[in-house]
């Protein structure tokens, strides 16, 4: 079961919201679709779900057209949220199941085993705009997964939670896609990507800027982070050959570096200043590649 999206592009009028973007996500596998604001994410999603359609290109799904007739196949969590404020939780989601083919005792089963996930078995008789934001967005949630789909969508999944419900709804989409649901998602917080993603797509006015397998990435994006902690005075490493950026920390300081040799150079350069408590090459943050490829197209 395998999603491909082969040079799909989305036109606006004039505007291409999406520029010949080629993707595949095989089962079991998270895949994290990054970009800045406008960049094409919520169109690439509903392109995939069949809200719009796309100007050119393939989207196949298991090496066939999508039958948006049998729509259990697909799980939907949106980016602006869609529930009936005056229902209850349990008729809200029985509507929800039913609708995509769902019988109803198998809905509640299943509504049932996902509240006592959360830690909310009381909400089933609540209504929805009795419950907090984050809660309302664990309802959420159940609606776009209580039918078990073999592809799940979430447009932002962790905005306005806490972090022990980031944590909790993080465990649980874990849980689906070693289960099997290929699992595509979008976010602005690079570190929740970076966790839980093999494969991650960058999307700058449209088209990939960076996409692939997240340590290939991270390899090949070459520069480094070194992190030195220590009772000396670093602030010489600002202007030093080879560093891109110096970040002063209270412990020390961080530095970008234009590659690992640099990071000798400063080991050397060190010895005999002072006391060193940390010294630490890391491989570049998915926030840096980021910054660096979606920034320059800003500037
Ligand atoms: N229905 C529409 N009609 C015309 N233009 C649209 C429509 N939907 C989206 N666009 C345009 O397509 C581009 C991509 O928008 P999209 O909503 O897909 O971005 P996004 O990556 O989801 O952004 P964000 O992170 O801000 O949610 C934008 O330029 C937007 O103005």
């Amino acid at each position: 079961m395998t999603l491909v999206l082969n040079n799909v592009t989305k036109r606006f009028g004039k505007n291409t919201a999406v520029h010949n973007l080629s993707i595949e996500i095989p089962e079991n596998e998270m895949f994290g679709f990054l970009g800045g604001n406008g960049a094409g994410k919520t169109t690439t999603f509903r392109m995939i779900l069949g809200l719009l359609d796309h100007t050119s290109g393939e989207i196949t799904w298991n090496g066939e057209e999508i039958d948006y007739g049998k729509s259990s196949v697909i799980g939907y969590l949106p980016e602006e949220r869609g529930l009936y404020p005056k229902l209850k939780v349990r008729d809200q989601i029985v509507y929800l199941a039913r609708l995509r083919g769902m019988g109803k005792n198998d809905a509640v089963q299943e509504l049932e085993k996902w509240l006592e996930r959360f830690r909310v078995p009381e909400y089933i008789d609540q209504k929805v705009e009795e419950l907090s934001k984050g809660n309302q967005q664990k309802i959420q949630f159940i609606s776009s997964v209580i039918h078990r789909p073999k592809l799940l969508i979430l447009d932002e999944p962790f905005s306005g939670l806490d972090p022990i419900n980031v944590e909790m709804l993080k465990d649980a989409v874990a849980d689906l896609k070693n289960q099997g649901t290929s699992i595509v998602f979008s976010s602005h917080r690079m570190e929740h990507v970076e966790e839980l993603c093999e494969h991650v797509c960058i999307l700058q006015k449209g088209t990939p800027v960076v996409q692939g397998a997240l340590r290939e990435i991270k390899r090949s994006f070459g520069k480094k982070n070194l992190v030195i902690h220590g009772d000396l005075s670093l602030d010489f490493l600002e202007n030093y050959d080879g560093v891109i950026r110096y970040k002063a920390l209270s412990e020390g300081c961080q530095l970008q570096i234009v590659d690992e040799n640099v990071s000798q150079d400063i080991f050397n350069a060190l010895q005999g200043r002072g006391f060193i408590r940390k010294f630490e090459l890391e491989e570049p943050s998915l926030n840096d590649i980021f910054i660096e490829k979606v920034g320059a197209a800003y500037e």
